[in-house]
């Protein structure tokens, strides 16, 4: 039998993961796994709790894009490099969509028996790591400033009902991007840096991979509303990237500034502070993929 340190967050999406967490030992168990299980008391906690996980072969993280995100950056804190699997129970699960791995417990949980491993780039932004997204500007914090308990009730359309409530304060702002040819000033509602595909539920970089060497940097330009939402429409398509309205930049390192005073987010939480310097990192994560 191989050991299994299950870390999950009982906060993430709905709360549900609490009472499926006995299928979740008997899926593992029948595919020769012992599991020790680890409730997250809080974020902090979690940097405690993986030192835990040096006595296992595997992690398992159950949790939402966020959850996932404090776990990467625990691993590579105490410098635990094992295979991860992941058991999205959060509201958003951007990162797992992107893997195909879906909302049923016992998918997620056939692809850790299964065994495929996959390696992917991590993302470093300042001194954090991100494995999906980091952004900043319009709407982008809104899954900070959302309520727990509203999100744990609406799930998904708790995020749109804060994005519409922050529209009145949308305004641009002025960014400069350097990359390593190039540099654009420009005065833009929100920027997201993408390793994988989708943030927020939009494909937003379609051909993208979180293993391809590459992050990719998409800006939407201040625009008027009729722009916007043509553009959200096109989002939608995922025709957005030639639009005049888009900065698309793919790349290795962006070094970003701002002179106002905005808070940034990655894969969910809160981000650090401007200048930013965003690269792909040296480090690399293998992490069970259904195929
Ligand atoms: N006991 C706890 N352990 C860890 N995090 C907790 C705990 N209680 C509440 N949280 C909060 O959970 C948040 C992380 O949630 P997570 O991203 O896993 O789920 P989600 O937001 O529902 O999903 P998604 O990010 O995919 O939309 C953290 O920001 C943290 O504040």
């Amino acid at each position: 039998m191989q050991r299994a340190f299950l870390i999950y967050n009982p906060y993430s999406g709905n709360r549900s993961f609490r009472l499926k967490i006995d299928q979740v030992v008997h899926k593992l168990q029948l595919g020769g796994y012992i599991v020790t299980p680890y409730r997250t008391l809080s974020i902090e906690n979690i940097y405690e709790g993986i030192k835990f996980a040096n006595e296992h072969d595997i992690i398992i993280v159950s949790g939402g894009d966020g959850t996932i995100n404090h776990v990467i950056n625990a691993m590579i804190q105490h410098n635990i490099n094992k295979p991860l699997g992941i058991i999205p129970s959060g509201t958003a699960n951007d990162f797992a969509s992107h893997l195909g791995i879906g909302r049923k417990i016992t998918d997620a949980c056939e692809a850790i028996v299964r065994g495929n491993l996959t390696k992917f780039d991590l993302g470093k932004i300042n001194d954090r790591y991100f494995i999906n997204v980091a952004a900043a500007g319009l709407l982008t914090d809104v899954s900070q400033k959302i309520d727990i308990n509203l999100k744990n009730t609406l799930g998904k359309v708790a995020y749109y009902l804060k994005g519409i409530e922050q529209l009145p304060n949308f305004r641009a702002i002025p960014i400069k991007i350097t990359t390593e040819d190039k540099i654009i000033e420009e005065k833009i509602f929100l920027f997201v840096i993408l390793n994988g595909s989708s943030a927020g539920g939009f494909k937003l970089a379609p051909d993208a991979t979180a293993n391809d060497g590459y992050l990719n940097l998409i800006a939407v330009k201040q625009c008027n509303l009729v722009e916007l939402l043509n553009l959200f429409i096109k989002m939608l398509k995922g025709e957005h990237l030639d639009s005049n309205n888009i900065i698309y930049l793919r790349g290795k390192n962006f070094k970003i500034e701002c002179s106002d005073d905005i808070e940034t987010d990655i894969d969910g939480e809160r981000g650090p502070n401007f200048p930013l310097d965003v690269r792909v990192s040296d480090k690399t994560i293998s992490i069970f993929t259904p195929y």
